[in-house]
């Protein structure tokens, strides 16, 4: 076995801390307007006057998270930056108002869940997701690192086509085989099933394993337009449908497998494996990317297609944000039907975001872009 020196990944386990200066976001930067909110954190398109750069802010609250956690995620992401599948951190961290801050590169096409159309993306846009998704989280592996929450919201697009992808948001990234408890804020469709079992603030091993399923997931709503089942628990029938068939109990395939070719299923039955040690790992994914992946395209997908690649030519970036956040809020709501997962109060963390989001922003039009 190589030693971690050797294959220099020592220096991304030792995360480092610094003194953060202290700067006032309004007067050295223009806001000019918010991407995204997470639960923890801002995200903020700004442009720096005196270098007259457009950066992208994240502004993490720091009564929501410790200067410790602020760190970890400053240094997994920019020490993970120069994979061309992964965003780009800038070296820049200081303190704002209530904030620790970090900048980052602006993607122009916002994030995965915005592109991901009723019926399912097209199946040549769906692969190129599948190609550069899985060489990011190769590189995260090899690493030794578990990225943890791979969403959709998490894949953020610089080309409508889906021929450029990044991976961002390392807050909850950890080193492989150390002790970790569920994530706070994501998507219940999407953990697998040794995390969906873990009890609320019960330690768990971190293992890869859970990445692989999550790319899984990610690759299913790309290629269908929604998740498998609710829960992966055997409570939840879809799930249970399609363990039985996984562990050829029954022949019968469930009902939102039936579009794949015998290839995809095995692709699928391979990296949602149940049993964590058992489950395939990313690279799984590369041994289908020639293969057919559809039995058929439906109409909706043509359709899709069509609009994937109508956004490449339009050059208008108000209307293709306005299609974006049609599709966003309806993915949205169709997850939220689904369940988010979290031990996190919303109602006071909605409350305590809009108080800093309110005391943050000088300027009201800025306040209003929060959805
Ligand atoms: N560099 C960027 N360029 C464009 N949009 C971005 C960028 N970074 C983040 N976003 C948008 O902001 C959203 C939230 O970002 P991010 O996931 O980093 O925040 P978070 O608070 O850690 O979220 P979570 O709820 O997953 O913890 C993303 O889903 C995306 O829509």
């Amino acid at each position: 076995m190589r030693s971690e020196k050797s294959n220099g990944s020592s220096i991304i386990h030792r995360v480092q801390e610094m003194e953060l200066d202290e700067v006032e976001l309004e007067s050295e930067y223009d806001i000019e307007k918010t991407l995204g909110e997470g639960c923890f954190a801002k995200v903020l398109l700004a442009v720096h006057r005196k270098c007259n750069t457009k950066v992208v802010l994240k502004a993490v609250h720091s009564e929501m998270t410790s200067l410790k956690a602020f760190f970890r995620e400053f240094h997994y992401s920019y020490h993970l930056s120069p994979h061309p599948n992964i965003l780009s951190s800038y070296p820049v961290a200081f303190k704002a108002d209530d904030c620790y801050v970090f900048a980052q590169e602006h993607a122009p096409y916002g994030d995965l869940a915005a592109v991901i159309r009723e019926g399912g993306l097209p199946e040549d846009a769906c692969k190129r997701v599948a190609q550069q998704l899985t060489s990011a989280l190769e590189f995260l592996h090899s690493k030794q690192l578990v990225h943890r929450d791979i969403k959709l919201e998490n894949v953020l697009v610089f080309a409508p086509d889906l021929s450029k992808i990044k991976l961002c948001d390392f807050g909850e990234t950890r080193r492989e085989g150390c002790l970790v408890s569920k994530v706070k804020c994501t998507w219940h469709p999407f953990l697998p099933p040794e995390v969906c079992e873990a009890v609320s603030k019960e330690k768990f091993i971190c293992r890869t394993a859970a990445d692989c399923w999550q790319v899984a997931i990610v690759l299913f709503v790309c290629l269908t337009g929604s998740p498998p089942w609710k829960s992966a628990d055997l409570a939840d029938t879809d799930f249970s449908n399609f363990l039985k068939w996984q562990k050829r109990r029954t022949t019968k395939l469930p009902h939102n497998f039936r579009k794949f070719t015998p290839r995809t299923l095995r692709m699928f039955r391979r990296l949602l494996e149940q049993k964590p040690e058992k489950r395939a790992p990313v690279t799984e994914v590369n041994k289908y990317l020639k293969d057919a992946w559809l039995t058929d395209t439906s109409p909706l997908q043509r359709k899709n297609s069509d609009n994937l690649y109508l956004n490449c030519k339009d050059d208008d970036d108000d209307d293709i944000k306005h299609v974006s956040d049609v599709s966003k809020t309806r993915l949205r709501k169709f997850l939220n039907s689904y369940g988010l997962e979290t031990t996190v109060d919303q109602k006071a963390v909605a409350k305590r975001v809009w108080e800093w989001v309110l005391s943050c922003d000088n300027n009201a039009d800025s306040a209003l872009d929060v959805t």
